[in-house]
């Protein structure tokens, strides 16, 4: 099983409060940095690489001189944007060392369930991947307040994981992996090694946070491993401070918590495209273009004759042939009034039509499935 996390081209990788910050006075600059050389080391070796880290209000308590985490959100929320600069100014600095840039990424929840806020930070982030750029993800605290009330960024970890479909999700955290029970009560707890992310037993055994600075505690670590098999990524959970965690784990080797996901992460999108698209329009292909999707390529908008109905990109829309015969269905890169004018239309002439190119597809062949 651990051979799946060996081959996995591209990895998610979330640090949390209990790690990144030194008992809540500020960053671990040492431990930072040292997740900047592991990370170096896997993008030498071809992996890619996202981070999804805590540590905003943390940082943003020391730089502010608090002692005491206040209990009123307005004052965390401050907190997390004065430490975020600090947060990313570290990142920036760590990751320089070893010649690579950072970018810093602020999502929320509603970003990712929003189809065309999902289709943006997807291709954004994948660009930045594409670039050889390390994107560090936080929350966005500013304009959200439940992640800093339930402290998770576990689930963030997951959607980063679902949104770029990672093929595995390696959260680090301050216990060595999953345990029968919390080993901070019950010191008899075993180390699960690995089972199968959608198990309801592990549940069981998740207690709440260990520590005053991190909330989340196993539970939203195994939900997130639910989530993150939803798009066919596996999840790691394991010790953080363990040496070079992360390379090993990267390596396959027997660290922590296995949680797999029964699918692969492509098999994963085409069943959610297949299972639960409701269409919001058609596009009218011609029979190349049908020819094309049949055969697994792309929709370019060359091959599009008409356009049906009114939609936003990241839209479900079907494809079909002018008789009406359904060929495919997919999401749109274009809002149908975009679409509209690309008819027929090579991709070279995308940006003379629009003035901007979100992509050279209608609808690209990952977001594709036919029927
Ligand atoms: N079954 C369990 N196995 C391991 N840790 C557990 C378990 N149940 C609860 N925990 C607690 O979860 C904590 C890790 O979660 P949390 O403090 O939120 O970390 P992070 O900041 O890394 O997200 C551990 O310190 C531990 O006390
Ligand atoms: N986004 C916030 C808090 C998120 C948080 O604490 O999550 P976790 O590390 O999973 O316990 C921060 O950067 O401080």
């Amino acid at each position: 099983m651990r051979s799946k996390i060996r081959d996995a081209k591209r990895l998610v990788a979330k640090v949390g409060s209990a790690l990144v910050t030194n008992n809540g006075a500020g960053l671990d600059h040492a431990a930072l940095a040292d997740w900047a050389r592991q990370i170096a080391l896997l993008k030498a070796r071809g992996r890619e690489v996202a981070l999804v880290s805590s540590g905003a209000i943390a940082a943003g308590m020391q730089r502010l001189g608090w002692t005491k985490r206040p209990h009123e959100m307005h004052k965390l929320q401050a907190a997390a944007a004065v430490g975020q600069m600090g947060l990313a100014q570290a990142y920036e600095d760590a990751f320089t060392r070893h010649g690579l840039h950072t970018a810093q990424i602020l999502l929320t929840h509603e970003d990712l369930s929003d189809r065309k806020r999902y289709l943006n930070a997807r291709s954004t982030i994948t660009t930045l991947l594409k670039l050889g750029v390390i994107p560090i993800i936080n929350e966005n605290d500013t304009v959200v307040t439940d992640e800093i009330k339930f402290g998770d960024n576990d689930t963030l970890g997951a959607l980063v994981a679902n949104l770029i479909e990672a093929d595995a999700l390696v959260i680090l955290t301050d216990q060595d992996g999953l345990f029968s029970a919390d080993p901070r009560k019950d010191p008899a707890a075993t180390l699960i090694s690995e089972g199968q992310a959608e198990d309801i037993r592990y549940e069981k055994m998740a207690g709440g946070a260990g520590s005053g600075i991190s909330k989340g505690g196993m539970l939203t670590k195994i939900k997130a491993a639910q989530r993150a098999a939803r798009s066919g990524a596996h999840t790691i959970i394991a010790g953080g401070r363990i040496p070079d965690a992360l390379l090993k784990v990267a390596q396959g080797e027997t660290l922590g918590t296995l949680l797999y996901a029964s699918s692969t992460p492509l098999q994963a999108r085409k069943q959610w495209l297949a299972d639960h698209l409701q269409v919001a329009g058609a596009f009218i292909v011609d029979e190349g273009a049908a020819n094309a999707l049949r055969a697994g390529k792309s929709l370019l908008p060359v091959g599009i004759v008409d356009v049906k109905g009114n939609f936003e990109r990241g839209a479900a829309v079907s494809c079909q042939l002018e008789t009406g015969e359904p060929v495919a269905r997919g999401l749109s890169s274009y809002s149908s009034t975009e679409a509209r004018k690309l008819v027929k239309k090579p991709s070279s002439a995308i940006e003379a039509t629009l003035g901007y190119v979100c992509e050279p597809e209608a609808i690209h062949r990952d977001n594709l499935v036919t029927l």
